[in-house]
């Protein structure tokens, strides 16, 4: 698969682990930075990671930060993006079964090496489940349909 990885000054080390461990895998990794621990704004990563996916350059997205908080929402901020913060396979694998999640955050700070390479292992490996979960999903990137089904529903 093809996967971009990004984080901020906070997540560096934590990202060229999981970087590793996903070409291990087989998967082709993008690292969009950055290169160093010099202090940098998440935004900046988070929206490049963002487009990055949205573009199709890559099928998934791996961000990390510190807490992976702020870094989420920032790639939350695309509307084709739907980034789940994690810190256990079981959430991962949920963010993909129900939510058809295309990007994964993880805290540096909070989250251990081994367990964010069991949360990405779950993350890749997972399927869409579809059925209901599906117009939930299309709701997601056009808040116009929930509107009119919320509108319609309570008439
Ligand atoms: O966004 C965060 C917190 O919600 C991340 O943990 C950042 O990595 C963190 O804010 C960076 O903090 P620093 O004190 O500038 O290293």
């Amino acid at each position: 698969m093809r996967i971009a990885i990004a984080s901020d000054h906070a997540a560096v080390d934590f990202k060229a682990e999981l970087r590793e461990h996903l070409r291990s895998l087989g998967h082709k990794v993008t690292d969009l930075g950055p290169d160093t621990a010099d202090r940098v704004d998440y935004p900046d990563f988070g929206y490049k990671l963002a487009q990055a996916v949205a573009d199709g350059a890559v099928e998934r997205g791996v961000a990390l930060c510190g807490s992976g908080i702020g870094i989420s929402i920032a790639v939350n901020r695309h509307p084709k993006l739907r980034c789940a913060l994690v810190a256990e396979p079981l959430s991962a694998a949920l963010a993909r079964e129900h939510n058809d999640a295309n990007a994964i955050a993880l805290g540096a700070r909070l989250t251990g090496v081994d367990m964010a390479k069991a949360c990405l292992d779950a993350f890749l490996t997972t399927e869409f489940g579809g059925g209901r979960h599906g117009p939930r999903v299309d709701k997601l990137s056009n808040p116009q349909i929930t509107d009119q089904t919320t509108q319609e529903s309570a008439a």
